[in-house]
């Protein structure tokens, strides 16, 4: 793994004003010994805790805490770490970390400082210089981020495993038995009278075709992964007063939506997370659709119609008690002209207040009916929104994936399909450039093939001090 020489950098490690405790972070590629006999008063043992005051440049306590030091390479970015731990207040945090900064500048006997160019850091930056010494790959350092933002439960133990390697070790395991048939192919194509013999001798058709069904398997793992990271957009629309408020607050379990009787009391867009069986669920409920004059409702419409075009899946409400009224029919028939846009895989048709004793109906195919109000239809509404997504909990457990690996995978995967395609005809310098394309694919993953402009955008959407 390419490392390279880099300015030393602090941070707060924590999020300021909300920690009992705080720490301030410094990785450096250069000792941090004069650094720490500046803050600390005297040097410390790696690796051990060491109760002591934080001395600002007069030697006065800015604070009394525990100090860490972890020798490069045993620290979490691969580099001299120094942990100053602290009381979490933010006026504290702050004046050491200005303290750090102040310490690296003051200068030693010979006139140099204690550590020139210590820098504020940037986010990610301590994952990433983790990644760049081969502290974690590049799955591992998504995970991180991953872990930090889990929006529940599930999506915080399965970014706990691919954090641990679940991921990297099935992309490992991929690419060794790329690897295995690509020298066996690259070995055949010195020998090329031979060709055929050798390929039915080392069974190349079969590995391949096992190589396709554990891509399947891994591809089938990520993608819940994935959905479990991303969450699933869901929108309620429908005409006013048809119980899209009602519905949201049923789903949530709380209070969240203004509802009355009142047509066109939703105006504006309101979201809220929900999580089924540990899936996170985003809800967006909206302002009912019609033709008004208010311009405020007009905005909020509008709103509502880029809220449908965005969803996973679209839960459009019809109002049983009013489906015979004429008004509300020649609504309807302009509504579901316009919808006549959404993919209907994203669609599901919701008839609500069940409960209110309307004429039965033979409900379209695919449509549900439930109460928002009594709760009944609602289990079998939460099932199928999952199902509308593909979601299944895997016995074996999913790990955090990302679009990325999933489109990575992908691809690999129509690589080896065409490897496949190849060996079969017996083309074999075509078959070793599939297995290349394939291997590149996967090991993009993991991060052993990827540009630096991918990991400037994946490290960007850390907080700073991760
Ligand atoms: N105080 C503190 N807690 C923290 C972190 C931290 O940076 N500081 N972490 C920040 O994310 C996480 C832990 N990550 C860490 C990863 C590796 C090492 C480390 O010292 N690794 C050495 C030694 C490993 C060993 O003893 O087995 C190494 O890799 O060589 C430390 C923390 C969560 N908790
Ligand atoms: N009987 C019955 N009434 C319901 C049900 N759901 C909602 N309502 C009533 O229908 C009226 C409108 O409910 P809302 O949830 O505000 O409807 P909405 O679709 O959000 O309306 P707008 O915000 O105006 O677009 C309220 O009086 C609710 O109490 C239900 O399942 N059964
Ligand atoms: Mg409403």
């Amino acid at each position: 793994m390419l490392s390279r020489q880099q300015d030393p950098i602090v941070a707060l490690a924590s999020a300021p004003g909300r920690g009992a405790v705080g720490i301030v972070r410094v990785s450096s590629p250069q000792s941090l010994e004069p650094l720490v006999e500046a803050l600390c008063g005297r040097a410390l043992q790696p690796r051990h805790a060491h109760y002591l005051p934080f001395l600002s440049a007069q030697g006065e306590a800015i604070d009394r805490g525990l100090a860490l030091y972890f020798n490069a390479p045993h620290s979490y970015s691969g580099e001299h770490v120094l942990e100053l731990q602290a009381h979490g207040g933010p006026v504290v945090l702050q004046l050491l970390l200005a303290r750090c900064l102040e310490a690296a500048a003051e200068l030693d006997e010979l006139g140099r400082p204690r550590l020139a160019a210590l820098r504020l850091a940037e986010p990610g930056e301590f994952t990433r210089r983790a990644f760049l010494n081969g502290k974690l790959d590049l799955a591992q350092a998504e995970a991180v981020a991953d872990l930090i933002d889990a929006s529940t439960e599930a999506a915080a133990r399965s970014a706990g495993r691919a954090l641990a390697g679940a991921l990297s070790v099935e992309v490992g395991g991929l690419r060794d038995a790329l690897i295995q048939l690509r020298m066996l192919v690259e070995a055949t194509l010195d020998f090329p009278e031979e060709e055929i013999d050798f390929l039915q001798a080392a069974d190349a058709l079969g590995k391949l075709q096992r190589l396709l069904v554990q891509l399947d398997t891994l591809l089938a793992r990520s993608r819940q992964g994935a959905i479990l990271r991303e969450g699933i957009k869901v929108v309620l629309a429908g005409q006013p007063n048809v119980g899209k408020s009602s519905l949201l607050n049923a789903l949530a379990g709380a209070e969240l939506a203004i509802v009355t009787p009142i047509p066109g009391t939703t105006r504006d867009r309101l979201s809220q997370t929900i999580q089924i069986e540990g899936v996170p669920l985003h809800i967006s409920d909206t302002a009912g659709l019609r033709d008004t004059e208010d311009v405020v409702e007009r905005i909020g419409v509008a709103r509502s119609w880029d809220a449908i075009a965005d969803a996973d899946v679209l839960l459009f409400l019809h109002d049983l008690t009013r489906l015979a009224d004429a008004d509300y029919q020649a609504e309807d028939a302009a509504i579901q002209a316009r919808l006549s846009g959404v993919d209907p895989a994203r669609l599901v048709q919701v008839f609500n207040k069940a409960d209110s004793g309307a004429a039965p109906l033979q409900l379209p195919e695919g449509a549900l009916s439930l109460s928002a109000k009594t709760g009944e239809g609602l289990e079998a509404l939460r099932q199928r929104l999952l199902q509308q997504v593909g979601w299944q909990a895997l016995p074996e457990g999913q790990f955090i994936a990302r679009e990325r690996h999933v489109q990575a995978l992908q691809r690999t995967r129509g690589h080896v399909q065409l490897a496949l395609q190849q060996a079969e005809h017996a083309v074999l310098d075509l078959m070793a450039e599939e297995l290349r394309l394939a291997h590149d694919a996967l090991g993009e993953i993991t991060g052993a093939y990827t540009a630096d402009d991918l990991l400037g955008e994946i490290f960007s959407r850390f907080c700073i001090g991760k």
